[in-house]
């Protein structure tokens, strides 16, 4: 990875939205309930990004639940060409793209070809604010009236809306953030719900049904669209951290104990917790070190804490009342802790946001894990609709809030043009990449290059370098490690390096100890002249506002639809179910060989790891041996004595 430059904007970032390709007689909500039998065509339309992948994962449930005979799915993004369309057959797996020859060379950017060409791709739309249509045509005898289930997911054609904004173009984003934002101290809904959304704000959002066509009303305007009745909450997921070096050793029991982090075969199961009891214990000492440098307990609660606040308040400000919880996976306040306080509060749809920009099996799969496990157990947990955000890498708002971040940082160096940008990502065993199918390493990677582009777009081409951090343990993890790219950086003698954790958005140990202190030790020494970090996004009101619009975006499918990324070749759903997404990657995963246990002879990568270690081992009882006893090779040769 080091040198990759990232070239090129994005397809249709920033086109002008054609009215003329809306078939705006065509489309409409069917109002009718999934399953009334007289539904002769229903138009599925949403704004913002998250319809094109809401209006594949209605047809593809509709394919799933085996109505798809006569069933089409039209696809039009008004920021394209109309000769891109896309005609979707009985399975998104199937789509076909119409003329798209003819245009695809033009609207299609190096970076997204290198990304496979998605363009129709629900992260692309959402990155870009997008506004898409898809129609699905059915006979009556294609929706047969289906029975009410508990599942939490059933589809309910009735909530996919159809909202259409007068101010087209690359920033619509709902409207919302544009036409209906007010200062924070005009905030009304301190802490709980307000009755009414304000009135008086202009939407200009129109609901077509199939019969007729009206502009809404102000006061049945997009918030109370969204929010009807409903109580609604976010559950933001993060990691958690010890807050005193006495909560040090427990904590990592928690972390080694979840199978998601030490994964070890069927067979060997039962030895998980007297394992992480071991490896705990033995790691507490050089952990409580590193919290103890950075002044004695992790800062990851309260900055989570803080985010929560500020989310909560930006939603507010777009007139989505709602509650936030925090709900951490190996500490205070546990996950648990935040669902009991879920059901005290009543509430009735809960988007669930983990704050890892990247998925990976080992932080927001565990974390999802774990709540499926939740909700399974909970009669009002499985009644209560819900919806997850697996991952929000690609959003416009994170990727220029990082760049600004970036920008910002890189003008305090003496040369900044000649400065080497430095990604610097939490690693991951290699074996969850490419025996699991993590997507955490192409993700991180997509991350980057749109942060590259944002950067080009700014003007500022430096080179820049992705590198992966904090491997514990004797297995390999991915590469290149950061510690390892450092030296090699030196002896290339780049002079600069801006360091710019990646994979986290709140300070915590990594940053502040392993990144500001140790990689910046081993800089300076390989010969690094000028050093600096990015700090980590925390509150930034850019990266608060789309962590809002993320949750927004979400809320019409919050309970309506979710269907497996896979089956819709998306590169992660931008939404979905705890249970479906983790159906669709259970379905893909292959049992990861142990961490601890493997073992080659020869000269692999592994085995070398390991013949290493055992060779060390064996070094060091020796030296026990014949310091102890005073006899041996070093004695025989009068080395050891020298050092007395
Ligand atoms: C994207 C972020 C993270 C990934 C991926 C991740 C994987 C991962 N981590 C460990 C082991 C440890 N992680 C520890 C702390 C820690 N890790 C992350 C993030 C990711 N981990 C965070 C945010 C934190 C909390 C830091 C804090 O301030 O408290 C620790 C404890 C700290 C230490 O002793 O170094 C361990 C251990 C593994 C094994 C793993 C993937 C399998
Ligand atoms: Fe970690």
């Amino acid at each position: 990875m080091v040198g990759r430059r990232a070239t090129g904007a994005p397809a249709g970032r920033g086109d002008r939205t054609d009215e003329a390709v809306w078939p705006v007689g065509d489309w409409g909500v069917g109002s009718d309930e999934w399953g009334q039998g007289q539904l002769r065509k229903v138009t599925v339309a949403a704004a913002c990004g998250c319809s094109c992948s809401a209006a594949l994962r209605v047809f593809s449930s509709i394919s799933r639940r085996g109505h798809t005979s006569a069933a089409s799915l039209l696809l039009l993004s008004p920021s394209r060409p109309a000769s891109e369309r896309l005609l979707l057959g009985p399975s998104p797996r199937f789509a076909t793209r119409l003329q798209s020859s003819s245009s695809s060379s033009s609207h299609q950017s190096a970076a997204s070809a290198r990304r496979g060409g998605r363009m129709w791709s629900s992260s692309q739309a959402s990155t870009r604010g997008v506004i898409e249509v898809g129609i699905v045509e059915a006979g009556p005898s294609h929706f047969p009236k289906r029975p009410a289930t508990r599942n939490s997911s059933r589809l309910n054609l009735s909530r996919a809306y159809a909202i259409k904004s007068s101010s087209v173009g690359s920033r619509t984003r709902l409207c919302l953030g544009q036409c209906c934002q007010m200062k924070s101290s005009n905030c009304k809904c301190k802490m709980g719900w307000s009755p009414q959304p304000p009135s008086g704000l202009r939407h200009h959002l129109r609901v077509y049904s199939s019969a007729s066509e009206a502009v809404l009303p102000s006061q049945s305007d997009f918030s109370k669209l969204l929010v009807g009745n409903e109580k609604i909450g976010v559950l933001l997921l993060n990691l958690g951290g010890p807050e005193t070096l006495d909560d040090v050793q427990p904590f990592l029991f928690n972390l080694f104990a979840d199978p998601d982090i030490i994964r070890l075969p069927r067979l060997f199961r039962f030895l998980q917790k007297p394992l992480a009891q071991f490896i705990s214990v033995a790691r507490a000492p050089k952990s409580k070190e590193g919290y103890a440098s950075i002044g004695g307990g992790s800062p990851l609660r309260q900055i989570t804490d803080a985010q929560a606040e500020a989310l909560r308040k930006a939603l507010c400000e777009k007139d989505i009342p709602a509650k936030v919880y925090v709900g951490m996976r190996y500490w205070h306040p546990f996950t648990e802790e935040a669902i009991e306080q879920i059901k005290r509060d009543g509430i009735t749809k809960l988007v669930v946001l983990p704050l890892y920009p990247q998925f990976s099996i080992s932080t927001s799969g565990s974390s999802l894990r774990l709540l499926e496990s939740i909700f399974r157990e909970d009669e009002y947990l499985v009644n209560m609709q819900h919806t997850v955000i697996p991952s929000w890498y690609q959003r416009e708002g994170y990727i220029k809030a990082m760049a600004t971040l970036i920008e910002k940082e890189l003008s305090t160096f003496p040369e900044p043009q000649k400065v080497m940008i430095f990604f610097s990502a939490h690693g991951v065993p290699l074996a969850y990449v490419e025996e699991a199918g993590d997507p955490y390493k192409a993700e991180m990677e997509e991350c980057v290059d749109l942060i590259m582009e944002e950067l080009e777009k700014r003007g500022i081409k430096n080179s820049c370098t992705l590198a992966y951090q904090s491997r514990v343990g004797p297995v390999e993890w991915l590469r290149p490690y950061t510690d390892e790219t450092i030296i090699e950086l030196g002896q290339r003698r780049v002079k600069s390096l801006l360091a710019v954790p990646i994979s986290f958005v709140s300070e915590h140990i990594e940053t502040l100890e392993e990144i500001d202190v140790e990689y910046k030790e081993l800089a300076l020494e390989s010969g690094i002249k000028h050093w600096g970090r990015v700090p980590a996004l925390g509150c930034e009101p850019t990266f608060i506002t789309d962590l809002a619009d993320a949750v927004i975006e979400s809320l019409p499918y919050v309970g309506a639809m979710a269907v497996s990324n896979i089956e819709a070749r998306q590169p992660l759903v931008p939404l979905g179910s705890v249970e479906e997404l983790l159906a669709a990657y259970d379905s893909k995963r292959e049992e990861l060989p142990p961490p601890v246990t493997v073992w080659e002879w020869g000269w692999t990568k592994s085995a070398e790891t390991w013949n290493g270690r055992a060779a060390m081992l064996a070094v060091l009882a020796l030296l026990v041996l014949e310091v102890t006893t005073g006899k041996g090779f070093l004695h025989q040769w009068g080395i050891l004595p020298l050092f007395r």
